[in-house]
């Protein structure tokens, strides 16, 4: 058995439930073991032979239209050729699989919705048929120049269209059920999955039959310009991901659904479904994966006698491509032309142009280019634009509504009574939040005075006349409520004031009353206030959302932010694919400030921006990014978690390599593996389960090698044991197992349950130093809580659900003053004897019995002599350490041997303590006093004069505390117990 080092418990990331677990899945173990699965295997359950039919779709169209027919005849042979030779590259698909880059693998999400479409044709989902040997492919007669595509193709559906297919676009909007897996290869995204069924359905696509067998054509620059692609169902060597790149390389666009302007059907085969018979419906052609390759293959001879001609220049190839390839572009590239055309000529005529574009580039980098293209006024601002007239609506309404509303004097009620005071404009980063309330306030002439509320933090104080000269929070008080500055002052000739309290989210983080004296601020506020968060759920802002106009600001779409960044990379002269802006929107998610700072970036290197640079610089950045352990342990259980490299694996891992296997452990149970295929009896998957087990306490063990010993060298071990290997095995749907619970990855539950035995510790350590102050019992701790506490507790709560009132209440506090035991000390007792499944020990106690207790437990507090630890104050010691303080007055040691007669360990090291102590704490002429006096046969006597409190020293005494020896009087403990509810 693999046991959980104690120590490690302390060390902050061992789990001890983790071998736990996999001594549980022992039983299961008597299954053969294999050797752990390598993280290939991930994959391996899809059936690449389970092809469907080649639809009749194609072969009819075939033979209907004979110009086609020859086409396909001229394709096909070509294709078979090149399959042939391509057949060469035949190896371990799953070798090649790791090989590939991340973003390959990464899923749409929202493709997998037309997925599913495409796969509710029943009939034919559900006859496999093996691939044909050798497959013809079915190119359209009109690859060339279609007729229904033209370049200005801007209009609103085709960007619904790509709304709704974007990989990482839909990966960005957050998880859903079942959906986490859709989304585990965007970078920083979490798939919904496209809700219930896009998941499931998902993992029903079949690998692409001659995966990676084919090599990928290369063409002219933007050869597929001007082209709109839908793809369906399962291609013939190509993953969706990487035929999307590959189109969006060439300069085409991909959409999800069909419309009017799609111009190809990429599909292998017709295999029914919503797609294809819109397809068939509109008459949108359908194109194979070969067709597709030799579309972009044939661009290039185009291209060749141009290359020759002309200079070495890339903008005029690019803009040649173009024109060549679609010449239905041209109408929109004509205005991008134009001004390229510009800057190239610029670039090669003079000297003095050649300087111009030095210039320029110095230019480039010498202002950030945030800076430089914020927004100057509410146009300029991309997206959202009817949160900015919302926001208008509102500051330029905020007087009539909160100071001219008619009424004199103080306490003036708005006009509207729905109007709120303040306004939370809250969204994801970088997407222009602070700006519109800056440009909006700069419109209707008010000064914007902007603070950064994260860094007012706490409470300011009660008085506003502290302010300026104290915290933030003073002066912002002192701002709201300045005259001169007051909104709609008449008598001050200044600006209006507006204040922009940014990032309130960020508020009371560690400090408390942040958000509470906002709300404050608000009420009392003059002056319009605009806070503005990234998360509007946050618990922090829970009460602020009550004060403010909620304006919720949306990430812009890719095509608008796209739109953007062409209009600044032209003005910085830089040649732009529109494809690769769209790219970069979409890889920042909505970002824009990040956006323009890779642009920036990348013009200190290049004056041409196309489709791969955007995807190389993102995939290079993307590993700089952090990511939560969550999204790490979503992609590591995704359901490609199987295809991730190891690189990736060890990432994502190694990312918090304290919380990722605690996340793991507290997940891992409730996922279906995809690695196992069919498993009607749940063997296999039990299997699974137990090897992650196994593997999970493993990582434990390892984890306490390197918190215990220091040996950092094994952090990978470690990182592989308990987060890499259980994910490999377990990866794949996640299924909820208890009714009600929701399915999303816990947190580590290990933390919460190791702080909550860190407390009840402490707190039992505060009984048993009381009860050792009390001298009544001579116990460690350890006895206590095992033989002891069941006992007390009856003794605590049985009188008060059995007896009469007073007369249960003044047996209980007898038994408290007996055993020096507080309120807080009786809450401890029950708390702690509270387990899962039992009655709470307080049920059946009357509410009045409970107060008629702590009325009486407080009445004699006065007079009570508490041995407590804690309220013993000596002098020339910093604060009581209850630990030590106990330690001096442990009976136990050599005087007093324990039951059975031997004095613990713990007692000796305690004792031995004392001895200095009682060097330490000589008594002064200073109250309190603490004076220690050893006897022998009954332990020691204490004499205590506890922090005098007025006229609580010399009362009169219970009988506990006259039985107790002399000198007692003091303070009661009564003042700060009894906080606990019981
Ligand atoms: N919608 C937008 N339109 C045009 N430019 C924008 C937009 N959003 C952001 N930017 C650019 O990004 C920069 C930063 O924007 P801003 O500070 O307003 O973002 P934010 O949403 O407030 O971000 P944060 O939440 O991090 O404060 C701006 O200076 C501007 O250059």
């Amino acid at each position: 058995m693999k046991t959980q080092d104690k120590g490690a418990a302390s060390s902050g990331a061992a789990k001890p439930s983790a071998a736990a677990a996999a001594e549980k899945k022992k039983p299961v173990l008597s299954i053969p073991e294999k050797k752990l699965a390598p993280p290939s295997l991930a994959s391996c359950d899809h059936d690449p032979s389970a092809r469907k039919k080649t639809s009749k779709y194609f072969g009819s169209k075939a033979e209907k239209d004979s110009d086609v027919e020859m086409a396909d005849a001229a394709a096909g042979k070509s294709t078979d050729k090149n399959v042939a030779k391509r057949k060469l590259k035949k190896g371990s698909n799953e070798l090649k699989d790791d090989d590939k880059p991340l973003q390959a693998k990464k899923i749409s999400n929202d493709d997998e919705d037309d997925d599913d479409d495409d796969f509710v044709a029943p009939s034919k989902k559900k006859t496999p048929v093996k691939p044909p040997p050798s497959k013809k492919p079915k190119v359209e007669s009109n690859i060339e120049a279609p007729g229904r595509t033209t370049g200005t193709d801007d209009a609103k559906e085709d960007k619904m269209d790509e709304d709704a297919t974007t990989p990482s676009k839909g990966a960005g909007r957050g998880r859903g059920r079942g959906g986490r897996g859709g989304g585990a290869a965007a970078p920083g995204g979490r798939g919904r999955g496209g809700g219930g069924r896009g998941f499931m359905n998902f993992g029903e696509r079949k690998d692409p039959p001659h995966k990676g067998e084919k090599e990928v054509p290369e063409g002219a620059p933007d050869c597929l310009s001007g082209l709109t692609f839908v793809i369906s169902g399962t291609l013939d060597s190509l993953e969706r991901e990487e035929a999307t790149d590959l189109i969006k390389r060439y300069g085409g666009r991909v959409t999800g659904s069909i419309s009017k302007k799609t111009s190809y059907l990429l599909a292998d085969e017709d295999i029914g479904g919503v797609k294809s018979n819109k397809a068939k419906d509109l008459g949108v052609p359908f194109l194979t994966e070969d067709g597709l390759f030799d579309l972009i293959r044939k661009s290039k001879p185009a291209k060749a006698p141009v290359d020759k001609h002309q200079s070495n220049n890339g903008s005029e190839k690019l803009q040649k491509s173009q024109t060549k390839s679609s010449p239905a572009r041209v109408d929109k590239r004509a205005e991008a032309s134009a001004v390229d055309k510009s800057i190239a000529s610029k670039t090669n005529v003079t000297s003095a142009s050649a300087e111009n574009q030095k210039a320029k580039k110095i230019d480039r980098g010498s202002m950030q280019w945030t800076e430089k293209y914020r927004p100057k006024v509410p146009n300029d601002i991309v997206g959202n634009q009817s949160m900015v007239k919302q926001l208008h609506d509102w500051l330029k309404s905020w007087d009539t509504h909160f100071l001219h509303s008619g009424q004199k004097g103080k306490g003036k009620k708005p006009v509207d009574s729905g109007a709120k005071k303040a306004v939370l404009l809250s969204g994801p980063p970088g997407i222009g939040k602070t700006t519109t309330a800056k440009v909006v306030s700069q419109m209707l002439g008010l000064q914007a005075i902007e603070v950064n509320a994260s860094d007012s933090r706490g409470k300011a104080d009660s008085k506003i006349e502290k302010g300026v000269g104290g915290s933030t929070s003073n002066s912002i008080k002192e701002l709201i409520s300045n005259a001169t500055l007051n909104y709609g002052d008449n008598r001050s000739k200044r600006p209006k004031a507006v204040l922009i309290m940014d990032e309130v989210d960020g508020m009371s983080a560690g400090d408390r009353g942040g958000v509470a004296d906002l709300i404050a601020s608000i009420k009392i506020s003059k002056i319009p206030i605009i806070c503005i968060c990234n998360d509007r759920y946050s618990q922090k802002l829970k009460s602020l959302v009550n004060y403010c106009l909620m304006l919720n600001f949306r990430k812009p779409t890719k095509q608008q932010m796209g739109k953007r960044l062409m209009e600044i990379a032209k003005k910085e002269g830089i040649q732009a694919q529109e494809n690769a802006m769209e790219e970069l929107a979409e890889r920042v998610h909505g970002d824009i400030r990040m956006a323009l700072n890779h642009l920036q970036y990348m013009s200190l290197s290049q004056s041409v921006v196309k489709y791969d640079d955007i995807r190389v610089r993102l995939n290079s950045s993307a590993k700089d990014e952090d990511i939560s352990p969550f999204t790490a342990v979503d992609k590591l259980f995704g359901f490609n978690g199987g295809r991730l490299r190891m690189d990736e694996r060890i990432d994502y891992g190694m990312s918090d390599p304290d919380l990722v296997p605690l996340i793991i452990q507290e997940n891992y149970i409730n996922y279906r593996p995809n690695t196992i295929g069919k498993d009607e009896s749940g063997i296999k998957r039990m299997n699974a389960l137990a090897r992650a087990a196994e593997s999970i306490a493993d990582g434990d063990l390892v984890n306490v090698q390197i918190r215990r010993y220091r040996q950092w060298q094994l952090s990978q071990a470690a990182c592989f044991a308990s987060s890499i290997v259980p994910a490999a095995l377990m990866h794949g749907n996640r299924e909820v197992l208890e009714a009600g619970e929701r399915n999303f990855n816990r947190f580590g539950g290990w933390l919460g349950k190791y702080s909550t035995t860190n407390k009840n510790i402490r707190l039992l350590e505060d009984v048993h130093s009381h009860i050792l102050a009390s001298q009544q019992a001579n116990l460690d701790r350890e006895t206590l809580r095992l033989d002891y506490f069941t006992l007390l507790l009856r003794q605590l709560t049985d009188p008060l659900k059995t007896m009469a009132k007073d007369e249960a209440v003044q047996k209980v506090v007898e038994f408290m003053d007996t055993y020096s035991l507080s309120q807080e000390d009786f809450d401890t007792i029950v708390e702690i004897s509270k387990f899962k499944g039992h009655a709470n020990p307080m049920d059946g106690i009357q509410p009045a019995v409970k107060s008629a207790l702590t009325k009486a437990y407080k009445q004699g507090s006065s007079s009570r002599v508490i041995r407590a630890a804690d309220l013993i104050n000596i002098p020339g010691m910093k604060k009581p350490l209850k630990k030590r303080v106990a330690a001096i007055l442990e009976p136990v040691g050599e005087s007093l041997p324990d039951e059975n007669g031997v004095a613990s360990a713990e007692a000796d090291e305690e004792d031995s303590s004392d001895a200095e102590n009682n060097d330490e704490l000589v008594p002064g002429d200073s109250t309190p006093k603490l004076d220690l006096k050893s006897d022998k046969k009954k332990g020691i006597q204490v004499q205590l004069d506890l922090k005098s409190n007025g006229n609580n020293s010399g009362g009169k005494k219970t009988p506990a505390a006259r039985s107790r020896g002399p000198g007692s009087g003091g303070k009661a403990a009564g003042g700060s117990a009894g906080k606990r509810k019981r």
